[in-house]
């Protein structure tokens, strides 16, 4: 059976998941595409899915007959809306992150999912998917011990203009927030932001960089820098500080050479090239789970959670210094 895919929302991830769902990966076709802008609904068509039909809305999309699962990659604030809606029709979908920019529209889905009864969202959190992340993991729970701190960067070279300061929370550090919790398999008790010296190089209506920490339950202490102006490249870094030992992220595999009298590596620019392969595993994963009606990976709860986590360093962000606690109700069994 192929599975026939629809995905709302044709930007630059929208296109990278259309390419490899056609191109890459096996199991699925895009059928539907939609966005509110029709140039880019046209041109990702033409360009990536020419024989997918071109929907008039997302909530459309998801009831239409002609579809068997969901992606949505359009902006943050309106994956609530398309998520309810495939859950509605009950198809699987897979939801780039964050599943909501707010706890209550993530709640909304939790409650939408476990009254449906069975997993049906699988959200994009594709570093758990990394072979580097994997690797970290087994080390941290086998070999250094009880972990005690993390430091980590998540580095960009530049935002857009539309890229505002919750957004280094709700579209970046995001990322972060699952990753370690999945790392660490412990959950925030708490968050606090702070703000070094100004970079020149940020526009004016994001600050930048920010140092965001993290406290766990069980005590760890991470801090996070959210540099998404460093210029120089996107490095994504994890150092975690154990009692035996201490455990890193690989950086990504490069030529090293030997020239002009200076040792030198590339340094990768491009989120898409950094997680190809995870990208890649998630999406096939969705496919493989959608095909027997119900989804795998980070489930609803993940991104719940992240979404009250990122509720409290937005808040954080807000008043400079305060640590702003974080609570989470009982897990609903679905995701046990
Ligand atoms: N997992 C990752 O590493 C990763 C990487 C990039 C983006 N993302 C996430 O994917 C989402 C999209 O990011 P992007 O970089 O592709 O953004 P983008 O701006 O390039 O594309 C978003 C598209 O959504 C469309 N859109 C906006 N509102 C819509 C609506 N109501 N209905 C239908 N379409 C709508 C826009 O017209 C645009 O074409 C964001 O949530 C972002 O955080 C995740
Ligand atoms: O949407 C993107 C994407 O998620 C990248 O992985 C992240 O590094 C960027 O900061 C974010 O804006």
């Amino acid at each position: 059976m192929t599975l026939r895919i629809g995905v709302i929302g044709t930007g630059a991830i929208g296109r990278d998941h259309m390419r490899r769902i056609n191109q890459t990966l096996s199991g699925a076709k895009v059928t539907a595409v939609s966005d509110v802008n029709i140039e880019s609904v046209r041109t990702a068509r033409a360009d990536l899915a020419p024989e997918a039909e071109v929907v008039g809305s997302g909530e459309e999309l998801a009831a239409s007959a002609g579809v068997d699962a969901v992606v949505v990659t359009s902006w943050g604030a309106t994956h609530e809306q398309y998520v309810l809606a495939a859950i509605a029709a009950g198809k699987p979908v897979f939801c780039e992150k964050p599943l909501s920019t707010t706890a209550a529209g993530a709640g909304r889905i939790v409650e939408a999912e476990t009254a449906f009864g069975r997993r049906l969202v699988q959200v994009g959190f594709m570093r758990r998917y990394d072979a580097g992340y994997r690797m970290l993991k087994a080390v941290v729970e086998n070999e250094i011990g009880r972990p005690l701190m993390v430091h980590a960067a998540h580095r960009n070279p530049s935002v857009p203009e539309q890229y505002i300061t919750p957004m280094a929370i709700q579209d970046t550090l995001i990322h972060e927030i699952d990753v370690l919790r999945w790392l660490l398999d412990d959950d925030y008790v708490s968050a606090q932001v702070i703000s070094p010296r100004r970079t020149r190089h940020a526009h004016a209506r994001v600050e930048d960089p920010q140092i965001v920490l993290l406290e766990t339950k069980s005590g760890i202490r991470i801090d996070v820098e959210i540099f998404v102006n460093c210029r120089y490249g996107y490095d994504i870094q994890c150092q975690v500080v154990g009692e035996e030992g201490l455990a890193s992220l690989p950086d990504p595999m490069a030529v090293v050479m030997r020239k002009d009298a200076k040792l030198q590596s590339a340094i990768m620019t491009d989120w898409k090239d950094r997680f190809i392969d995870s990208y890649d595993l998630e999406l096939q994963d969705f496919i493989k789970a959608a095909a027997r009606g119900t989804a795998s990976g980070p489930t609803a709860w993940d991104g719940y959670v992240a979404a009250v986590s990122s509720d409290a360093c937005v808040e954080a962000q807000s008043q400079p210094g305060s640590i702003v606690p974080i609570s989470l109700p009982a897990r609903p069994a679905l995701y046990n």
